[in-house]
C-alpha cells in the first residue's frame, strides 16, 4: 500500500477491515477478490495466523478458501497504515472501543464505514452517532447493510446489499460510492442510499424480529404465524422509522424488508436460531453457547425498546421478544400476550402512521 497520493489515483483503494469474525472475514475476502489491497485485522492471534498462512478462518468460516492476496494481522496500526478506507465489522458491543482505537491511527484521507448491526449497548445510540462523536466531523461515514449471510458471501453466492451515507455531510455520498465500488462485483450487487437512520434501524430491528419468528417456528405454530409476524414486524419497523426521521423507502428495501425476510426465514441466522431454541424450550444460556457466535438481538431488543419509549411508540412484537430474552416471560406467555391484543384496523393511521 503506497502513501504516495499519485499512486492512489491509479490503484484500487486499499481497504482495512477491522473484525475477523464471520462477516469481517467474508467482506475482506470479497474486497480482496475484487483486486483491492486488503488487510484484515483481528484480535485472536491463532485465527489471524491461519487466515494469513493457510487462507482459511477455521473458527468462523471453516472450510471456505480465502484469497491468497488477503493479508491478516493483529497489529491495528499496521492494518490501518496506508489504507484508503476503513471497514469496521466488530459486534455492536465492541464498536465504540474499536472506533476509539482506530481514530488516532487512521490515515487522514480515509473514510470509515461499518457493517455492524445494532445500537450502542447501554445508551441506545445509533452507530453513526457513536462514530460521529469519536471521529472528527469531516470524516466521511457510511453504513453497509442488507440481506447477507457471511457464509454465502464467502462462498461467492449472489448477494445484494446497500451502503448508506448521510446525504447532508460533504463527501459522504462520494464515500458511500467508494465503499459500494469496493463491494460490487460479478456475484455481488452494492446499492447506495442517503438514509443512515433508516438503514441502521432496519439492520438492528430485523435481528429482534428474527427471534420472534424463530420462537414461533420452534413452537411449531405454523407458516401463517411466521408470515403474520414478519408482516406485523415490518409494520413495527416502519412506525419507529417514521418517528426517528428515517425514510420509508429504506425500510421497504434491502436494509429493511430484504434483511427481515432473510433473517426471519433463513436458518443460517443466529438470531433466528436463538428463537428456535427458545421456542423448543432450551435456555437462553445453552442456546447462545451452542450458536457460539454473536447474537446481536440480545442487546438490541433492549435498545429498540429504549428508542420506542423515547418516541412514544408501542411495539408489541419487539417488546415481547425483549421480555422473553430477559427471561421475564416464557414463549407461551408471549404468544398469549400477542394473541390477546385488542382487535383493530390493520392501518389505523395509514401505512406509516403509529
Ligand atoms: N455474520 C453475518 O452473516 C453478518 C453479520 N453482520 C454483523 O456483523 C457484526 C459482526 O458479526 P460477525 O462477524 O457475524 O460475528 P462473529 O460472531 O462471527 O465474530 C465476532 C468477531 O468479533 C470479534 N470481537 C468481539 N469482541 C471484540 C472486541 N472487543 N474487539 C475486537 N474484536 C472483537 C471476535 O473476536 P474473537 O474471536 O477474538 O472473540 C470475532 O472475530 C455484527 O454486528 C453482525 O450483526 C451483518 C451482516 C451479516
Ligand atoms: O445480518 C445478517 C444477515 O443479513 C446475519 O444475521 P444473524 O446475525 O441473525 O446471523
Amino acid at each position: 500500500m503506497s502513501s504516495d497520493p499519485s499512486d492512489r489515483e491509479t490503484a484500487k483503494p486499499a481497504v482495512a477491515v477491522l473484525g475477523a469474525g464471520s462477516w469481517g472475514t467474508a467482506l475482506a475476502a470479497l474486497i480482496a477478490r475484487h483486486g483491492h489491497p486488503t488487510v484484515l485485522w483481528g484480535r485472536d492471534a491463532a485465527t489471524i495466523a491461519a487466515i494469513d498462512a493457510r487462507h482459511e478462518n477455521p473458527r468462523y468460516l471453516p472450510g471456505i478458501p480465502l484469497p491468497d492476496s488477503l493479508r491478516a494481522t493483529t497489529d491495528l496500526a499496521a492494518a490501518l497504515a496506508g489504507c484508503d478506507l476503513v471497514l469496521v465489522v466488530v459486534p455492536s458491543h465492541a464498536f465504540a472501543e474499536t472506533l476509539h482505537a482506530l481514530a488516532p491511527l487512521r490515515p487522514a484521507h480515509a473514510g470509515v464505514a461499518w457493517a455492524t448491526k445494532g445500537f450502542e449497548p447501554g445508551s441506545g445510540r445509533f452507530l453513526h452517532e457513536v462514530a460521529g462523536g469519536i471521529l472528527p466531523a469531516d470524516v466521511p461515514l457510511a453504513v453497509v447493510t442488507g440481506p447477507s449471510f457471511a457464509k454465502e458471501v464467502a462462498a461467492g453466492l449472489p448477494t445484494a446489499l446497500t451502503v448508506h451515507a448521510d446525504g447532508a455531510h460533504p463527501g459522504s455520498a462520494g464515500f458511500a460510492q467508494q465503499v459500494a465500488d469496493a463491494l460490487h462485483g460479478p456475484a455481488f450487487r452494492a446499492y447506495t442510499g442517503e438514509d443512515m437512520l433508516g438503514a441502521e434501524l432496519g439492520g438492528a430491528m430485523k435481528n429482534v424480529l428474527a427471534v420472534a419468528t424463530g420462537v414461533a417456528d420452534g413452537m411449531a405454530l405454523g407458516l401463517n404465524a411466521r408470515a403474520g409476524l414478519i408482516t406485523r414486524g415490518l409494520n413495527e419497523m416502519l412506525r419507529l422509522n417514521v418517528a426517528i426521521g428515517g425514510k420509508a423507502e429504506t425500510l421497504m428495501g434491502l436494509a429493511g424488508l430484504g434483511d427481515l425476510v432473510l433473517t426471519c426465514t433463513g436458518d443460517l441466522s443466529r438470531n433466528r436460531r436463538l428463537g428456535l431454541a427458545l421456542g423448543r424450550g432450551q435456555s437462553i444460556e445453552d442456546a447462545v453457547r451452542e450458536i457460539g457466535q454473536v447474537v446481536e438481538s440480545i442487546q438490541t431488543a433492549e435498545e429498540v425498546m429504549r428508542q420506542a419509549a423515547r418516541h412514544g411508540i408501542e411495539l408489541p412484537i419487539s417488546s415481547t421478544v425483549r421480555d422473553v430474552l430477559k427471561g421475564e416471560i416464557t414463549p407461551t406467555d408471549g404468544l398469549r400476550r400477542l394473541m390477546a391484543r385488542e382487535q383493530k384496523p390493520e392501518y389505523p393511521q395509514g401505512l406509516f402512521g403509529d
